[in-house]
């Protein structure tokens, strides 16, 4: 090696270590190599702490350690399926541009930075987009985007996906047709809106022969009226209609539109998923620190870490992303790798600031419902409002409140008021039917109704115990035989086997009363009548609050 030392060098696109000029094609025939070979199954670790070259080696020179530790492996996951080498060599630029972009870009949020801008850069959802047997991808390919429900949890990339078809089929598989997409969500959309967007799709039709692709985020939000006014356009086919739903959408969305789309169900993300969308995430950090926020050191989290963030997220990707900038914000001046409990330590203190981040679907989201729940339990009808305005302002979905109320009209008054589950019913009815604004007293009317109403645990303590001795089976309790007079004898031959014998049919008696026994012989004999009598509990406890 007798080149100079002021010899030109290039960043490997791949791997974006300095080579020197002369060695270049033969560092990107082993790296493209490599690349191939990680692409196939990484491990956490190899992704998390890509093993530093030897410096000799390949003819690489580490510049900068820190750089090309991070941006080494932003680089080997941002394209995994691994192109052909002459379209790697082709993109041989500096990487100022690189900078460029991410200084434009710098003040998104790490989930918007890293949102997929190609198919092969999605995480998952293999049923839906694998190239083999993907669903839709089949659509894709022939170039037609079909109108579709898109159902699942949060975070799991509803919205990247939308765009992404209607990219994909524009850029590579076009068949004369070309889409535009018009985004939107249902709790913002009016029907003016809507009408507004109909229109303009019907004109660019006709003028440009654009087809538009009208997304609808949480499209389970809208109302019957507000779902009849799509299903016009969309059987008439002047738009694609792509609705993105947290709900079961059999539950949610009228038969009519349902049978006009098509439903795919994206999945939670698994670990091995998360730790690559989270594995990309620190890539980037480490990007923007070293080149944007000029910080020495990179983040380092350990496999304990990670799996920690992966827990908590629960297969939310956005939410995995926000915790992870929180994180890397906290630990800017300091340059050692860490542990699992300090990563609490952050969460915990920053909680304020982790419920500004998170959506309805956050901790907020639950803390929230809870309370209201407990007001309801404890009787103050004034918090009930309280929290059930606050879940309302803050967007929380309504239907999600009147199934809590469902749930709350048995298990907190039961017995002592059986008109509070019709009238719960009712309310979710109201919701269904009207939607908001309109419906937000017929959730503060049952809510007040619930807050007012007598409480009894009778019921819901009843039924616990009941199924907890199913559970056990102790003594045959769930597995014992079913009486023979109690059975249903619909042949002779049932009838002539005993099957319904001596059964003594009330309605035949006098005020229906006869001495009958119901419960299955063998748990009369064993456990007496005291054990079988699940519903004589008290409706509510003894003990006396001494703060009364
Ligand atoms: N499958 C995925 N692969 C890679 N990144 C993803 C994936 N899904 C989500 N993300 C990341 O999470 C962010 C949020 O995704 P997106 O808005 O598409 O989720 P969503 O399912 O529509 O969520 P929500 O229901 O909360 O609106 C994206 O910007 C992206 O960074
Ligand atoms: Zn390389």
């Amino acid at each position: 090696m007798n080149q100079s030392k002021n010899e030109q060098l290039i960043s490997c696109p791949i791997c974006n270590s300095k080579i020197k000029y002369h060695a270049i094609n033969e560092h990107l025939d082993k790296c493209t190599a490599r690349k191939n070979d990680n692409a196939k199954g990484p491990t956490l670790n190899s992704l998390l702490r890509g093993k530093r070259k030897q410096p000799g080696s390949d003819d690489i020179e580490i510049i900068e350690p820190t750089r090309v530790d991070s941006t080494k492996r932003s680089k080997l996951e941002a394209s995994p399926s691994g192109k052909p080498l002459d379209s790697d060599k082709k993109s041989l630029v500096d990487n100022i541009d690189d900078v460029k972009q991410l200084q434009k870009n710098i003040h998104q949020p790490l989930s918007e930075k890293l949102r997929p801008k190609e198919l092969s850069e999605y995480v998952g959802q293999q049923h839906l987009i694998s190239r083999e047997s993907g669903v839709l991808y089949k659509y894709v390919k022939e170039g037609s985007i079909p109108s579709m429900i898109l159902w699942g949890p949060p975070g799991v990339g509803k919205t990247t996906l939308a765009r992404l078809l209607t990219k994909t089929v524009n850029t590579k598989f076009p068949h004369g047709l070309t889409y535009t997409l018009v985004q939107t969500s249902a709790t913002k959309a009016s029907t003016q809106e809507l009408r507004k967007i109909f229109e303009n799709s019907k004109r660019e039709f006709t003028l440009t022969k654009r087809m538009t692709v009208l997304f609808i985020d949480e499209i389970h939000r809208f109302n019957k009226g507000q779902q009849d006014t799509l299903l016009p356009h969309v059987e008439a086919g002047d738009v694609v209609l792509l609705g993105a739903t947290t709900e079961n959408p059999s539950f949610q969305l009228n038969n009519a539109l349902m049978s006009r789309c098509q439903i795919f169900v994206l999945t939670k993300l698994n670990t091995a998923e998360m730790c690559m969308v989270l594995s990309r995430g620190i890539s980037m950090l480490n990007k923007c620190r070293h080149l944007v926020w000029k910080v020495g050191h990179p983040l380092r989290l350990g496999k304990d870490v990670l799996n920690f963030v992966v827990d908590i997220s629960m297969g939310d990707t956005r939410r995995a992303l926000n915790l992870l900038e929180m994180i890397e914000v906290s630990t800017r001046d300091s340059p050692n790798e860490l542990d699992e409990k300090s990563v609490r330590e952050i969460i915990q203190g920053k909680s304020s600031e982790l419920r500004t981040y998170y959506d309805r679907q956050g901790e907020n989201h639950y803390d929230t419902i809870s309370a209201f729940h407990k007001s309801i339990r404890g009787s103050d009808e004034n918090a009930t409002i309280y929290y059930l305005a606050r879940m309302l302002q803050g967007g929380e979905d309504p239907l999600y409140i009147a199934r809590r109320m469902i749930r709350i009209a048995s298990e907190d008054i039961g017995v002592l008021d059986h008109t509070l589950l019709p009238l719960a019913v009712a309310a979710h009815d109201a919701v269904m039917k009207v939607g908001l604004p309109e419906a937000d007293l017929a959730l503060a009317q049952c809510s007040v109704a619930l807050a007012r109403a007598p409480k009894s645990v009778q019921l819901y303590r009843a039924w616990k115990t009941v199924n907890a001795k199913l559970r056990e089976n102790q003594d045959s309790f769930g597995s014992c035989g079913i009486p023979m007079h109690l059975r249903n004898a619909p042949t002779k031959l049932m009838t002539e086997l005993g099957y319904a014998r001596d059964y003594k049919y009330n309605p035949d008696f006098k005020d229906g009363k006869v001495s009958q026994q119901y419960f299955p012989e063998e748990i009369v004999a064993r456990s007496g009548e005291q054990e079988t009598n699940f519903m004589s509990g008290p409706h509510l406890g003894e003990a006396n609050d001494p703060d009364l």
